[in-house]
């Protein structure tokens, strides 16, 4: 009898440590043998060869074999002796051996080593019963992997002798175990779509071991036919997991990828790849994209005129609009389109006025009409050319025209129109009914506009105006209604927050509204040289200008045909008189150059043009303001003061109209003007809930937002009044952020009401809390079209 020391059977362990994690094997068989064993370890070393007579050994009976060989062959094969009867144990009933036999398992073919490992292992089996056993093999394999021999195959099964021979083999791959942070995803899946929810892929960050997307296949159905209830699930994934996320939803095929989502950048410069400034204009039109900006995942999204032939910019101001539109301008001007541009606020594109392929700018009133009438009869000179068979479409240059600040123009036409109106003319301007027919032919003269105001007003999509303009892009925030006219959905883009800049939203190529950072151009007119902004303007500046510049001449003044003395005065010029306006060359007209004139300026601004006061020319003659000046200004703005000075007086006089102020308010606090101001708005924003409950505020003086940002007065009402597209205040952080879902029930806690909402610097949560509960809102101002 021998025994094996303690520390080599624990160094052939630590060889295997899934070994240690075994259930104790019954050893019943060995203990009736060996009751004189003075270990456990050493009792199965010296295991018999017993009992199944089948395969019964000769040397059997009784006698422990390892303890034979022991003095023989020394203390190597000793410890394999060990093993093998180790697995023996194991083997037996894995092949339907009653009673543990030496006869089941030979080994051969050991490695050097201490002990070694065996290179081949034949398992003798009696029942073929246990072939119908689907794990059987790999309960034979996982017992020698158990016990530190390492990874098997079987390599050849003799039937006829009841035979399996195994070989070492590679190790195979394994499924892992899911990490604590798969585990969390899982569970989170499960609440927020229900226990039946399967997650059928997920991907894991390699560094981090988070999660960044996973596909599940859910039973939720008809619940999710709610945008809100699927907003609250997104929210749930980016409440509770690393990242933001978002969810692509299948609803069809109850199917549903959720992924973490990339912030969109702050700014994107338009970008600069090569073009050709040559370019035939006919041949290439049909390929022409335009590219504005980019989507979440970095997808550039673009514009292409020959499909949608027009484009409908709509902004507040600050939103980027502007920017926008130089944007498409410069990206036409480098494709060689000749370019004209309607400037309805007067400054916008005179930073464009000398860019190359830029034709016209036009900043006078009596330029815009003259403007749109042109570019309406070149559509129709177009227009009759393929009528009388002289030209068809193809055979046209593109041009590009801006109808800027549509609303501002439309406003400043109307009031000259008084003055200008022909006698016998129409009452209202001719230019402003031409919108919608210029948008019809655009594709066909290939005139292709881009329509910009600040507000989708109804009158911009009646008739067939909402398909000649599918091309939309929307900066910034819309209210539900606008976003109704401008997406019919009163949801996508109302969150887009105000603070991003050059944020807005589009339509992808299959006109599915999407958010997008659109591309950032600097304007020429504010640009400094030497700086980043100057260089980038070099690099997008159109090598060659391919259209000369025009000029809008002036109409001269028509004497007084029925005149019948010296004294009469000339007939005034009327709509049609500047309609007829002659357009030549820049180069012709150099008296009347808007750029040669700026060019010409010494860029010194005199000092005292900084005061309201150049206006009234009650400076005149003070190159450098004195204190003494300044004092008079201030003098000026004192309420106190009123009446001191005609200047004084005058001042009043211009801004009492526009603040609607008696003088006796004109004492009062900003607080008051702000009152003042509220009325209008309380007017025309939507009904309060008729629970009465609703309180009106007025806006702290402190308040970031004002009446411009077309929010109502502040209300406290109930949780369950709140609507998407309203404001709210949250509390804890004392930011107003805007609702983009109605409230639903809570999905987790459905006895709480689920408010969803979005920051003006893109943070997104959810609120949850009791129906009755009140919260501050500001409620969009509905504006009529
Ligand atoms: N795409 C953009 N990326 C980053 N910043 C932008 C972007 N577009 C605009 N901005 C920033 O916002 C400012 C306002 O932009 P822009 O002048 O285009 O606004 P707007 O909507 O035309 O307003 P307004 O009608 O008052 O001119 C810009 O000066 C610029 O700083």
């Amino acid at each position: 009898m021998t025994t094996t020391p303690p520390q080599q059977s624990g160094a052939r362990f630590a060889r295997s440590p899934r070994i240690s994690s075994l259930p104790p094997r019954p050893h019943t068989w060995l203990r009736d043998s060996f009751c004189l064993g003075t270990t456990a370890v050493g009792a199965s070393a010296a295991a018999p060869l017993f009992g199944y007579s089948a395969l019964a050994m000769p040397a059997a009976a009784g006698l422990s074999i390892a303890a034979v060989y022991a003095g023989v062959a020394g203390k190597r094969k000793q410890l394999r002796d060990v093993d093998i009867d180790e697995v023996i144990d194991r083997l037996c009933p894995i092949v339907g051996l009653p009673e543990a036999t030496r006869a089941v398992l030979s080994t051969s073919k050991w490695s050097r080593g201490w002990p070694g490992l065996p290179g081949k292992l034949t398992v003798h089996y009696d029942s073929t019963q246990a072939l119908n056993d689907e794990t059987w093999l790999a309960d034979i394999c996982g017992v020698f992997e158990d016990q530190g021999w390492g990874f098997f195959e079987l390599d050849k099964h003799d039937p006829a002798r009841r035979r399996l021979i195994f070989t070492p083999a590679a190790e195979p791959e394994r499924e892992v175990s899911d990490s604590d942070q798969v585990v969390r995803a899982k569970r989170i899946i499960a609440q927020l779509l229900g226990p039946t929810a399967t997650v059928t892929a997920i991907d894991v960050a390699a560094e981090t071991g988070e999660v960044t997307s996973m596909e599940v296949r859910h039973e939720l159905g008809p619940k999710l036919e709610s945008d809100g209830y699927r907003t609250r699930v997104e929210r749930g994934m980016s409440a509770t997991l690393p990242g933001r996320w978002r969810a692509r939803w299948n609803l069809e095929t109850d199917w549903v990828r959720f992924e973490q989502r990339t912030a969109f950048p702050d700014s994107v410069w338009l970008p600069a790849p090569d073009l050709d400034p040559g370019a035939d204009l006919l041949a290439s039109y049909d390929s022409v994209e335009i590219p504005y900006g980019i989507d979440e995942d970095g997808n550039e999204v673009v514009w292409r005129p020959a499909i949608d032939p027009n484009l409908m910019l709509i902004g507040p101001p600050g939103s980027g609009k502007t920017v926008t539109a130089h944007n498409l301008l410069v990206n036409f001007s480098r494709r060689g389109w000749p370019i004209w541009v309607l400037d309805g606020k007067y400054v916008e594109f005179l930073g464009f006025q000398d860019w190359p392929n830029v034709q016209v700018v036009a900043t006078t009133i009596e330029q815009q009409v003259a403007l749109v009438h042109r570019a309406r009869d070149l559509m129709e000179f177009r227009y009759q050319k393929i009528v009388t068979g002289e030209a068809t479409e193809a055979d046209f240059e593109p041009v590009l025209v801006f109808l800027d600040e549509w609303a501002e123009f439309r406003g400043n036409v109307e009031d000259w129109y008084s003055r200008a109106k022909p006698k016998g003319g129409a009452r209202q301007p001719p230019v402003l009914s031409m919108l919608a027919s210029m948008a019809r032919k655009a594709r066909t003269s290939r005139v292709h506009l881009v329509f910009g105001t600040q507000r989708p007003d109804a009158q911009y999509f009646l008739g067939d105006m909402r398909d000649n303009f599918a091309m939309r892009i929307s900066m910034g925030r819309l209210s539900p209604q606008g976003a109704l006219m401008m997406w019919q959905s009163p949801t996508i883009g109302t969150s887009v927050p105000r603070k991003c800049r050059g944020r807005g939203t589009t339509v992808t190529d299959n006109y599915q509204p999407i958010e997008i950072q659109c591309y950032r151009v600097p304007d020429p007119r504010k640009t400094h040289a030497g700086t980043f902004e100057s260089d980038l303007l070099d690099t997008l500046r159109p090598p060659i200008t391919r259209h000369p510049r025009l000029l809008i001449v002036p109409p001269d003044e028509l004497p007084d045909i029925d005149a019948t003395d010296d004294t009469s005065e000339p007939a005034p010029l009327t709509y049609f008189d500047y309609i007829e306006a002659e357009w030549v060359l820049a180069s012709d007209r150099p008296d009347l150059d808007p750029v040669l004139r700026r060019a010409k300026m010494t860029h010194e601004t005199d000092r005292r043009l900084a005061s309201p006061t150049a206006l009234l020319g009650l400076l005149g003659g003070r190159a450098e303001p004195t204190n003494e000046a300044a004092v008079e200004l201030d003098d000026y703005r004192t309420p106190t003061a009123a009446g001191a000075t005609d200047a004084a007086s005058f001042l009043d006089q211009l801004s009492a109209p526009q603040l609607g102020e008696s003088s006796a308010a004109r004492g009062e606090s900003s607080r008051a003007r702000l009152a003042l101001v509220k009325e209008p708005a309380a007017a025309t924003e939507p009904e309060i809930p008729a629970d009465g409950g609703a309180e009106v505020f007025d806006i702290p003086d402190d308040s970031p937002d004002t009446y411009e940002d077309q929010y109502g007065p502040v209300r406290d009402v109930r949780a369950a009044d709140v609507a998407l597209g309203d404001l709210l205040l949250m509390e804890d952080i004392d930011e107003w952020v805007v609702v983009d879902t109605d409230p639903e029930p809570d999905i987790i806690e459905d006895s709480l009401l689920s408010l969803t909402w979005r920051s003006d610097t893109d943070e997104f949560g959810d609120l949850a809390l009791p129906d009755s509960s009140y919260v501050s809102i500001r409620k969009p101002i509905q504006v009529s079209g």
